[in-house]
């Protein structure tokens, strides 16, 4: 049956050093409810942690309540061939030696109680033996030169036990037992920190053994059974932080190679408690090998968890009520330890179940243990030679025939071998003493094997232990007394641990599945954080890319802008992109429009309709003066939205209308054209601009005609987006920018044999207009050679300029 380990909680008092410093307490004891109250830890408000165990101590306890409450029952089901482990488990300083002191006290004292005052049918072989654990090495306590020699080794049958030499003592009584201790803690490593005036630098085992024999009679004549139980008393070093130990040099070496041990102590119990078949990381340390058994094997074990009450300690306090608490949910398998191999006693028995069988049996194959045989066989020999001389004597004295003589010695032969009795018609005479001869020889036989049991009995009272205080009547009652108690405080913490399992288990249960809930969760994370990588990738990718567009765009704007025009607006690349607006709607950005330096011209004047020169297209319509028209009333807006009512009507009158820009070109207006061109002139003058005014690169191929139109520059052609299929509604305003798509590429210029007959003679003026019409309406790839610095003469301009109505024809754009 399944036992969990037992687990007590015990805090010292506040030590003079804190109450001079002014720690305050934050523990609360409740023996009652046996629980362990953590006030919050941080100083928060808060009801704190509370905690419940199997009993709980507080500063008042003594070590006597402790013992008598929890620790006897483990040491009287060691008397009952059980092994037990009782350890001491805190920080440092918090009072595991003082516990653990008067701990090993009361055990003794209880368990030869129990072996002296047990019946004398009890033999009992106690050994001791006494070690630590310094540095991740064994050391024997009780004598000294060992420390290299000791290792531990696991036995499918022993267990883990101590080889290579480990002192054992056979012990008789308590203060025996005390003596040795006292002998083993002078051998132990302490030394004085910050934190302890004798803090232990080693873990100490205490070990316990306790055999015992029943001899149900006084010649053993049933078959007796050995059993061993074995207790561990173990005082643990304390977990330490350096900073509040002080320790240095060996003190720190010391300190991490206990914390160390600790902390694969502190995983065992996790593991263990854990359950479900986890790993459970024994080999982690010395410490945990050796306390395999105690934990999670077939032992009764109590852990006795000493805290401190200082506020300055809360964390450490807080650590080792969880794990404490945890270790409540081990469970062990605890059995008796019934005829083990190495049990000294053991030998004892099976010398003792021999001689119970030879005086049992008169086995002849017992015999030649003895010297009886040899006896015996010379006896019958001479009994047979004498027999054959008297039947020999008889044939001579009497008339017996030769043939009955040999008959009968040869019935004496097989009476002989056999070892039966004589043929009673054959021995008349010698008979009786015959059968009186036997008789003493059995007899003989039997003191014999009955002295060698008393001789084997005499050596085991030697060893062993058991009975002497039998005639002490108070000892007795009182251990009587001790072992109802103990009985019936056996089954009331059976059941309490039962109670606090259901319910621990079932918390444990709820966390096991939340803790399989985050397991998955944790897995579908790592699964999303995976995808979120690949798509941080991508994403990056993706913006490196729209990155480099951008920069290929500015490195573009940049080529462009010396191709602008001086005052162009969008030659402030900064001042566009600032005044620009998003247009979710068309799903582009909303240039600005009131960028445009625009130079106000003067109203319109009729002009008498014969003075009037229409343009030359007549067979198309004029958009730019359409547009020019819409502009100047600053009603672009009205007007596109009736622009589509009035395709028909304003086609008609387009072709009808005299072109008002006629009348805008007077000699100031000429005068401005020409200041311009100068001033553009000398806008860049070593870099962009030619002799002639002319930029040496050409314009981009696909220039939009929204760009034209912010340069300012006005074509006399329409601008066509669809050459194929041009239609009015496709009429561009040009006074203004207007985000409308539609690129005029090379080829649909080419196409547009009116663009190629009549260029924009404004355009051809200005410095960064592309010349070579007649050649073929080349932006880009014109060699530089032949680009419109070479042919934008000043003659030209000049020509051009004079010639007012021809200027005036091309150029309409309002804005000059
Ligand atoms: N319950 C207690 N009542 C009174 N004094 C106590 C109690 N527990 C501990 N002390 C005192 O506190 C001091 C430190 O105790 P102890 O040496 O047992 O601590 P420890 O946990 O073994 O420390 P370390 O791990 O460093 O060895 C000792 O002086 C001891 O007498």
């Amino acid at each position: 049956m399944s036992e969990s380990v037992k687990v007590a909680v015990r805090c010292r008092p506040l030590n003079p050093r804190e109450l001079q410093q002014g720690c305050k307490s934050v523990i609360t004891i409740d023996s009652a409810s046996k629980c362990c109250t953590l006030e919050c830890p941080t100083g928060g408000s808060g009801n704190g942690k509370v905690y419940q165990f199997d009993a709980a101590f507080g500063s008042e306890a003594t070590t006597e309540s402790l013992y008598e409450n929890v620790g006897s029952v483990i040491v009287e089901a060691v008397l009952n061939g059980y092994n037990g482990t009782v350890f001491a488990y805190g920080q440092t300083g918090c009072g595991k030696s003082h516990t653990m002191r008067g701990f090993i006290e009361r055990t003794l004292d209880h368990v030869f109680e129990a072996t002296s005052t047990a019946s004398a049918d009890m033999r009992y072989l106690a050994l001791l033996s006494y070690l630590e654990i310094y540095n991740e090495r064994l050391r024997d306590l009780l004598q000294d030169g060992t420390s290299d020699l000791l290792t531990l080794k696991e036995d499918p049958h022993r267990g883990t036990y101590v080889a290579g030499g480990l002192r054992e003592v056979t012990v008789k009584d308590a203060a025996e037992c005390t003596r040795l201790v006292e002998e083993g803690d002078r051998r132990r490593a302490a030394a004085a920190t910050k934190m302890n005036a004798a803090s232990s630098r080693s873990h100490a085992v205490l070990t316990l053994s306790l055999e015992t024999l029943e001899i149900n009679d006084e010649n053993c004549k049933t078959e007796n059974t050995v059993k061993r139980g074995r207790l561990h008393l173990v005082d643990l070093a304390g977990s330490e932080r350096q900073a509040r130990t002080g320790a240095t040099g060996d003190r720190l070496k010391e300190a991490a190679s206990i914390n160390l041990s600790l902390s694969a102590l502190g995983n065992v119990i996790s593991a263990l408690a854990a359950g479900h078949g986890r790993h459970v990381p024994y080999r982690d340390s010395k410490l945990t090998r050796l306390l395999r058994d105690s934990l999670g094997g077939n032992a009764r074990t109590l852990m006795i968890a000493c805290v401190s009450p200082s506020d300055v300690d809360a964390e450490e306090t807080l650590s080792t009520l969880r794990y404490a608490a945890r270790a409540r949910c081990i469970k062990n398998k605890p059995v008796i330890n019934e005829d083990p191999k190495d049990a000294l006693l053991r030998q004892y028995q099976l010398e003792l179940q021999r001689l119970k069988k030879m005086l049992e049996s008169n086995d002849q194959s017992l015999s030649r243990e003895f010297p009886e045989r040899d006896e015996e066989d010379s006896d019958r020999r001479t009994e047979y030679a004498q027999e054959v001389e008297r039947l020999k004597k008889q044939c001579e004295d009497s008339n017996l025939s030769a043939q009955k003589l040999r008959e009968e010695l040869e019935a004496l032969k097989i009476r002989y071998e056999t070892g039966a009795g004589v043929n009673p018609s054959l021995k008349p005479v010698s008979e009786r003493s015959m059968d009186e001869q036997d008789l003493e020889r059995e007899e003989r036989r039997r003191k014999k094997r009955e002295a060698a049991m008393q001789e084997v009995m005499k050596r085991l009272e030697k060893l062993t232990i058991g009975g002497e205080a039998q005639g002490d009547a108070e000892l007795r009652r009182r251990r009587e007394k001790r072992r109802k108690k103990l009985e019936a405080l056996a089954s009331a913490l059976e059941s309490s641990a039962q109670e606090g399992n259901g319910s621990v288990f079932q918390v444990y249960g709820q966390l096991r599945s939340t803790e399989d809930a985050l397991k998955r969760m944790a897995k579908r994370v790592k699964q999303l954080e995976m995808e979120a990588v690949d798509l941080q990738a991508s994403w990056d990718a993706e913006r490196r890319d729209l990155l480099r567009r951008e920069l290929l765009i500015t490195q573009i704007c940049e080529a462009m802008i010396p191709h602008l025009r001086p005052g162009c607006p969008f030659r402030d690349v900064t001042a566009v992109r600032a005044e620009a607006t998003w247009c979710d709607e068309l799903g582009r950005w909303r240039l600005p429009l009131d960028l445009s330096t625009q130079i106000p011209l003067p109203p319109p004047t009729l002009v008498p309709k014969d003075s009037i020169q229409y343009n030359a297209v007549t067979s198309k319509p004029d958009l730019n003066n359409n547009n020019n028209s819409n502009n100047n009333s600053n009603n672009n807006e009205d007007e596109m939205g009736n622009e589509a009512d009035n395709e028909e009507s304003s086609e008609q009158e387009e072709v009808k209308k005299p072109d008002i820009a006629d009348t805008y070109f007077r000699r100031s207006r000429i005068d401005k054209l020409l200041a311009h061109v100068r001033e553009a002139k000398t806008f860049e003058p070593g870099n962009r601009l030619s002799k002639s005014g002319g930029s040496e690169d050409s314009v981009p191929l696909g220039c939009n005609h929204h760009q034209l139109n912010a340069l300012n520059l006005q074509s006399s052609a329409p601008v066509i987006t669809d050459l194929d299929g041009y239609r009015p509604s496709q009429r561009v305003a040009t006074g203004r920018m207007m985000a409308r798509p539609g690129w005029m590429d090379e080829n649909s210029v080419n196409k547009c044999s009116f663009f190629k007959k009549n260029p924009p003679r404004i355009l051809e003026a200005l410095p960064s207009y592309p010349q070579g019409m007649n050649g073929g309406f080349k932006f880009g790839n014109k060699p530089s050679s032949e680009k419109m610095s070479d042919k934008l003469s000043p003659r030209l301009i000049q020509n051009e300029v004079v010639d007012d109505t021809t200027y005036a024809r091309h150029a309409r754009s309002p804005t000059y």
